[in-house]
């Protein structure tokens, strides 16, 4: 390997055949800029039945994610959320091109993907730093057993369909109420309009640091969702009378089974996810096109001022 040559991370939902179509345009504009490209080693073998590999190496083989100078996506968030995991530890920002259904976190649509591959290969990008949080699971005698990340959510949920999960919700190592329910959404800006979003949180601009606390389906008159300092420790203890087991799912990617007497301390991580951004638009335009929003009538005018 020469180390002053720039490498570039390709994460690509290599099911679908357009979105491998794509790949193979995004390698060769990588390659025409003398730049390599790197595939993760989970990738390749099902990408080298579908595209020509030469010359492109492997992380954790070739290079090492501090290695990479950027990481580009094509896929939905499940592929976005799945890019985070391997460049997670180096500075690699992420772009993600949507290929998916609904592409949330991605930056850009498969339309301007010539474009933007052209942008950001020649460093015309600057990059969005996104809270992501810090993830401890310790057993009933206080010990870390389990250390993971979020950027999205941290979920403890219950582990059998038919029981109700017992847990009591702390904050900042103070009580704050202890019920029944079928689980609890601790949530960063970025995941408040994953799963979050679905269980009745509030939607979370990405310039606002903040944690959401979202009880699901809790049988308690007190379960409103919250919204905490970015620097809060939230923490869920999975009581001892519950009678199944929780556990505990981040993004929908990492998890680990949480008996009675585990407890799940959140708070904010020291390392952000690095997104990549080429154009200024208003999460509230993101917002509005995902969700397809009504927003006939509007009066406008004024350039968003008051
Ligand atoms: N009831 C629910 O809404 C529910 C249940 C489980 C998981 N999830 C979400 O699924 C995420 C994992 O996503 P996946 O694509 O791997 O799984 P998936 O394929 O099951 O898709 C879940 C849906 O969530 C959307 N999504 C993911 N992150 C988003 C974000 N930040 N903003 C808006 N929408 C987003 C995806 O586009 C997809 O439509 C988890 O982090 C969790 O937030 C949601
Ligand atoms: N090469 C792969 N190998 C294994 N799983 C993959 C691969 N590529 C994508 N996936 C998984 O497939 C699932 C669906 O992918 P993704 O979310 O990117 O597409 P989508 O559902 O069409 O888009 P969106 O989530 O935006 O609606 C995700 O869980 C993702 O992690």
């Amino acid at each position: 390997m020469t180390p002053s040559e720039r490498r570039i991370l390709l994460v690509v939902h290599a099911r679908r055949d357009d979105t491998v179509e794509a790949a193979q345009r995004v390698l060769s504009a990588v390659r025409a800029a003398g730049a390599v490209p790197v595939v993760s080693a989970e990738d390749r073998p099902e990408l080298a039945e579908r595209l020509s590999l030469e010359g492109v190496e492997t992380l954790g083989v070739d290079v090492t994610v501090d290695d990479l100078e950027l990481a580009i996506v094509l896929g939905g968030d499940g592929t976005i959320l799945r890019a985070a995991e391997t460049v997670r530890g180096g500075t690699a920002p992420i772009l993600g091109i949507n290929m998916g259904h609904v592409g949330f976190l991605a930056e850009i649509e498969r339309d301007d993907m010539d474009d933007a591959v052209r942008r950001v290969i020649a460093r015309d990008y600057r990059v969005e730093e996104r809270l992501a949080l810090a993830v401890k699971v310790l057993d009933a005698d206080d010990r870390v057993i389990f250390e993971t990340w979020a950027l999205n959510e941290a979920t403890v949920e219950k582990a059998s369909r038919e029981r109700m999960l017992e847990v009591v919700m702390e904050v900042d190592g103070k009580p704050l109420s202890s019920f029944g329910c079928d689980g609890i959404v601790v949530a960063t800006p970025t995941g408040s309009t994953a799963y979050n979003f679905s269980a009745g949180g509030p939607v979370i601009w990405p310039t606002v640091e903040a944690i959401a606390v979202v009880p699901l389906s809790a049988h308690a008159l007190f379960a409103r969702p919250l919204v905490v300092s970015p620097d809060a420790t939230v923490a869920v203890e999975v009581l001892e009378r519950t009678s199944g087991s929780g556990i505990l799912w981040c993004d929908g990617r990492r998890s680990h089974e949480l008996p009675p007497g585990a407890r799940v301390a959140v708070r904010r991580s020291s390392r952000p996810v690095r997104l990549a951004r080429l154009h200024p638009a208003a999460f509230t335009d993101r917002l509005v096109r995902k969700f397809r929003l009504p927003v006939t009538g509007w009066r406008g005018g004024l350039g968003g001022q008051p």
